[in-house]
């Protein structure tokens, strides 16, 4: 059973070190993404002009980059950024945004995955089927229902097939949250419905993920991200949406230790 006294310290490190996080994502989220990264005390640098990827990212000490409303020059920026990464070593997570709904999209992130060796291949229930089985429900950037309703041992199988091939961890996320590793999975059961009546909180939870990883390895990162959002998505007040988007901006940086060790909902195992 993973420690959650020992995960939630990583946020004191995360603290003294402020690493700098190459955040390249899309217009809709990248203000959301910047500041939870300054949230939980890290740097973000969400450049992303393809000449300037040569100087920026190799000073970062992790690269994210975000399929979400793709377009040349972020394709090309996408690519730029991930070699100068892999050649320094840099962890790099992508978060396949709208794979389901665009071919272009789709061959981009294989193209990529194909070329670079990521730590985290991250998207819902349609992006992550999209990407295994080259079809989905998807409508839009959201979550197809039948994929949404697809059986618990069918969408752990599948991040496996993926984590085997890419060699990389597989999240997937939704009302229960899927992480996979080779043969291990971790089921995460926090969070609430409101978190998608919010654009963008996928790209935000990818945001904080980038963060973490650059001083933990992926498992980590990904659940301390998950259990920082997805528990104080649970605290805040659901009354009116903007107020409650509000108080989860807030809460991704002001939840304390205890709440995050007395509510996390995870289960952990073999496949
Ligand atoms: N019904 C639900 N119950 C609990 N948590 C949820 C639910 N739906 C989504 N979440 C949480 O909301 C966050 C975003 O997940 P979601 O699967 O909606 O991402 P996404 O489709 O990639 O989002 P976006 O494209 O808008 O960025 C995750 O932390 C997830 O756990
Ligand atoms: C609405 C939307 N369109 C492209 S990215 C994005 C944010 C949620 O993924």
């Amino acid at each position: 059973m993973k420690n959650l006294k020992d995960l939630v310290k990583i946020r004191a490190e995360i603290r003294k070190k402020e690493p700098l996080i190459h955040a390249i994502t899309n217009p809709i989220a990248i203000n959301m993404v910047a500041n939870s990264i300054l949230f939980v005390g890290a740097k973000p640098i969400c450049a992303e002009h393809p000449q300037e990827m040569e100087d920026i990212t190799p000073k970062a000490d992790a690269l994210s980059i975000n399929l979400g409303n793709i377009n040349q020059s972020r394709m090309e920026a996408m690519d730029r950024a991930s070699f100068f990464a892999s050649k320094k070593g840099l962890p790099i997570i992508i978060d396949l945004v709208g794979i389901g709904a665009s071919r272009l999209r789709l061959n981009v992130a294989k193209n990529l995955l194909d070329k670079y060796k990521f730590s985290l291949l991250k998207g819902n229930a349609s992006e992550i089927i999209a990407l295994a089985k080259g079809a989905s429900s998807a409508k839009g950037v959201d979550v197809g229902k039948d994929d949404e309703d697809k059986s618990l041992e069918y969408v752990i199988k599948t991040c496996q097939d993926l984590s085997k091939k890419y060699q990389a961890a597989v999240l997937l996320t939704g009302k229960i949250d899927i992480l996979v590793k080779d043969n291990k999975y971790y089921l995460i059961e926090n969070g609430c419905p409101e978190l998608s009546n919010i654009t963008a909180t996928g790209c935000m939870l990818t945001g904080l993920i980038s963060a973490f990883i650059a001083v933990t390895d992926v498992i980590n990162a990904s659940l301390l991200a998950m259990l920082i959002m997805e528990i104080g998505a649970e605290m805040s007040d659901k009354d009116k949406p903007y107020s409650f988007f509000v108080d989860l901006m807030d809460k991704i940086g002001t939840i304390s230790d205890e709440i995050i060790i007395d509510h996390a909902k995870i289960k952990e195992g073999e496949i």
